[in-house]
């Protein structure tokens, strides 16, 4: 099944992982939470894993560690985590079995769910990967909390994309979500309804957070700020996109520190309501917030600053806007977020992009492509 992706993961069979749960740190929980963090291998799911562990909450991750971009950088995630005495599950969340295991073991208070077909444009090549991860992954994982007792606490990640075709700036969200421009959003937005129903009938707290354009430290290899820096480093092209009349593109980039403090705040204001181990106290809540940067930046600046650091100028090619899934500008409202999760990010993108390239050069230790090594 190509949209299954290649995935490294050993089957169920023997649930070879249980003695290692077990007897591991992940379920010693000091502050009362035990937190199961999906995608844990993934970008956002590592820094989210460290930050829990390091203020002393119980952590177990699932990732399927699949094929979509290069499994060694998850699989140095992983290392990373493992030096930590935190263990990630190698499965698929749309195995019932695995997650049925894992809450027979763990009595989870919290669902940090990060684990899903990203990126917008490979949603053409590639549609039903978003299908299976999204879509039945998600149904997957929430019949299993529905069904757990104590029902955990569920934060998701959904996405800026859901605003779509929205120009009313900045997003908020209040503002129409029912004009998706990739499938990507589109299965993202369904997340959003198929969450509200277990709200709805089951009574589990549900808090969906939209991020807007993640960047940092581990990143994703396939998101521009990345692959740009590789092919600059390589001396390759890097295609820029242009939108109608000209117009730059523009994202509102967000610092991952940042993100991960505001999926923290989710985390513990969601026990708040539900009380710790699930127990209501009032009706579970349903939540959505924007987690963004509230200043977008163009394209041809962000290429401008990673040129700057990279102290190499970058071979453009400048292209006009595929009708790929893209669109032209994303920009946040976080007020709704500052004022229930305290969230105010505080990395501009000039200096977060700095602490990306620093990392990006001592884990590849990348030299210009002429035999030159380059320091940032
Ligand atoms: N990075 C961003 O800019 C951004 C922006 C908006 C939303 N998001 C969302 O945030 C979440 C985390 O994104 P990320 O950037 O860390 O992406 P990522 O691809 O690095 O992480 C996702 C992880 O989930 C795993 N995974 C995918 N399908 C799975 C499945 N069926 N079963 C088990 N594991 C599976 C992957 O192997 C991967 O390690 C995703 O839900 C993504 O859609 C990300
Ligand atoms: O906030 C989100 O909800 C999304 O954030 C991210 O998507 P995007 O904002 O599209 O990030 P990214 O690919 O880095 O492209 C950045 C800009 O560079 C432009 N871009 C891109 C590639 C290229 O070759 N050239 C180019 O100009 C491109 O047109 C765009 O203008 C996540 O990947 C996604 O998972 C999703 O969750």
């Amino acid at each position: 099944n190509r949209y299954l992706h290649r995935t490294s993961h050993r089957s169920a069979g023997g649930l070879h992982w249980e003695k290692q749960i077990r007897s591991s740190a992940q379920i010693r929980r000091k502050n009362g939470f035990s937190v199961l963090v999906t995608g844990a291998g993934g970008f956002v799911g590592t820094h989210v894993s460290l930050a829990l562990n390091k203020r002393g909450d119980g952590v177990v991750g699932i990732d399927n560690f699949n094929d979509y971009y290069d499994p060694s950088l998850k699989k140095s995630r992983r290392n990373i985590l493992r030096s930590k005495n935190v263990f990630i599950v190698e499965g698929d969340i749309n195995d019932q079995r695995i997650l049925a295991k894992l809450f027979e073991i763990v009595k989870f208070t919290h669902v940090m769910h990060l684990a899903a077909q990203a990126g917008v444009r490979y949603a053409m090549e590639n549609p039903n990967s978003y299908v299976h991860s999204n879509i039945a992954g998600l149904v997957t994982l929430l019949e299993q909390c529905k069904s757990a007792n104590p029902q955990p606490a569920i934060v998701w990640a959904s996405s800026s994309s859901v605003y779509g075709l929205n120009d009313k700036v900045p997003f908020s969200e209040a503002d129409r979500t029912d004009q998706p421009a990739s499938l990507y959003a589109a299965t993202k937005k369904a997340g959003e309804e198929i969450t509200h129903t277990y709200n709805h009938i089951y009574g589990l707290s549900i808090t969906g957070l939209r991020f807007f354009t993640v960047y940092g430290p581990w990143g994703r290899p396939d998101m521009a700020y990345f692959s740009f820096t590789r092919n600059i480093l390589q001396g390759k092209p890097i295609t820029v996109f242009r939108g109608k009349n000209g117009m730059d593109l523009a994202r509102d980039f967000t610092y991952i520190d940042d993100i991960v403090k505001g999926c923290v705040a989710s985390l513990d204001t969601a026990s708040k309501s539900t009380g710790l181990g699930g127990k209501k106290k009032g009706p579970a809540p349903y939540r959505i917030y924007n987690l963004g940067n509230t200043s977008p930046v163009t394209v041809p600046v962000l290429v401008g600053i990673l040129e700057k650091n990279l102290k190499i100028k970058a071979k453009k090619n400048v292209v006009d806007m595929p009708g790929n899934g893209d669109v032209p500008f994303t920009h946040a409202n976080i007020s709704l977020a500052q004022r229930e999760l305290g969230y105010k990010p505080t990395m501009d993108l000039p200096t977060g992009l700095k602490k990306f390239v620093k990392w990006y050069l001592s884990y590849y230790g990348y030299n210009d492509g002429k035999g030159n090594s380059v320091n940032s």
